[in-house]
């Protein structure tokens, strides 16, 4: 297992050309929140836009609509109910995030199927959440697209069938290769499962472990391979150091990280790392 590292951030977070513009740094659709949980797309949404997307947009309930935008006014909103608009924007966008807050109700299922049946095998899809749980209790068949999930152990269990206790490496890397999709397993040390080698994170802590902190992790990731889209891997693995790398910072002086925190830190963090490169 190889060890995610700093240089490998450093090599991704690149000083931004001078002569680019909005749609130079990643197009994302965010789709999830329902009623009960509109603070899982806010998370994700601002997670994205604060690591440096360059266009997002969020498709929720209409509940979460006043919320989100009175937070965040720099994404564009739509009804994940709204088919004919998901379907537009879906052509137009590098990357979809599915999943945080989506819920499991059959509107829920709806919107995730016409997603699966409407995504180009060149656009990424990543995976969180209710949708993790929703592939795993109706055995949907995955599209083809650069496909990341992001589960917890418990979601893996359920995604995997491999019981918590029995998440070896091994075991882990024969799921994955299943899925033929790469998989951020999150946990204390988390590890990221690709076509070609296993990764481990040795940083982040228990300072993390609160509600919203994997729909934060969700919307980075979403960032990160829509807007550094050169290396795949390398996008995923700095998106997840850099997530616990600012926790841990933040950590230093407080007893929780709430993931609204984590996220206000994400721009100048990347400052610091692109200017590493000097
Ligand atoms: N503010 C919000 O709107 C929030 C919405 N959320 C959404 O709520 C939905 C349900 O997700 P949950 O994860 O809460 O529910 P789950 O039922 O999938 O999993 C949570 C339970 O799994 C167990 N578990 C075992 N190992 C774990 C690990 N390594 N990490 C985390 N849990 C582990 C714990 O007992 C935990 O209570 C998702 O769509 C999620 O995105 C959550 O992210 C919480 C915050
Ligand atoms: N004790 C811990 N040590 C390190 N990282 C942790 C710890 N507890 C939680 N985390 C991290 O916090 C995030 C939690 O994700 P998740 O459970 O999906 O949260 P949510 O769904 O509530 O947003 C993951 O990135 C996980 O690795
Ligand atoms: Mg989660």
């Amino acid at each position: 297992m190889q060890t995610i590292t700093q240089t490998l951030v450093k090599e991704t977070i690149k000083k931004r050309a001078t002569q680019t513009h909005k749609g130079s740094f990643g197009k994302l659709l965010i789709i999830g929140g329902n009623a009960q949980f509109g603070g899982a797309v806010i998370l994700g949404s601002s997670a994205a836009v604060y690591s440096g997307c360059g266009l997002v947009t969020t498709a929720t309930d209409p509940h979460n609509f006043t919320s989100l935008h009175a937070r965040l006014p720099e994404t564009m909103v739509i009804d994940f109910t709204d088919k004919q608009t998901i379907q537009t924007i879906l052509k137009k966008v590098d990357g979809v995030v599915i999943g945080s807050g989506l819920g499991e109700t059959p509107s829920s299922l709806e919107i995730l199927q016409f997603v699966f049946q409407n995504i180009q095998a060149n656009q990424k899809l990543i995976i969180d959440g209710s949708a993790i749980d929703l592939i795993a209790t109706h055995h949907l068949v995955l599209p083809q697209a650069h496909i990341i999930f992001t589960p917890h152990e418990m979601e893996w269990q359920r995604l995997s069938g491999i019981p918590i206790k029995e998440q070896s490496e091994a075991n882990n890397h024969a799921a994955q290769q299943k899925l033929n999709a790469t998989v951020i397993l999150k946990k204390h040390h988390t590890e990221v499962y690709t076509n070609h080698e296993t990764y481990q994170l040795l940083i982040g802590g228990p300072e993390m472990a609160t509600g919203g902190m994997g729909d934060t992790l969700a919307g980075m990731v979403g960032a990160f391979v829509t807007q550094f889209s050169d290396n795949e891997t390398k996008s995923i693995l700095s998106a997840v150091y850099l997530h616990s790398f600012i926790a841990d910072q933040v950590g230093k002086t407080q007893y929780v990280v709430l993931p609204h925190q984590l996220i206000k830190q994400i721009p100048q963090t990347m400052a610091q790392f692109s200017n590493q490169n000097d």
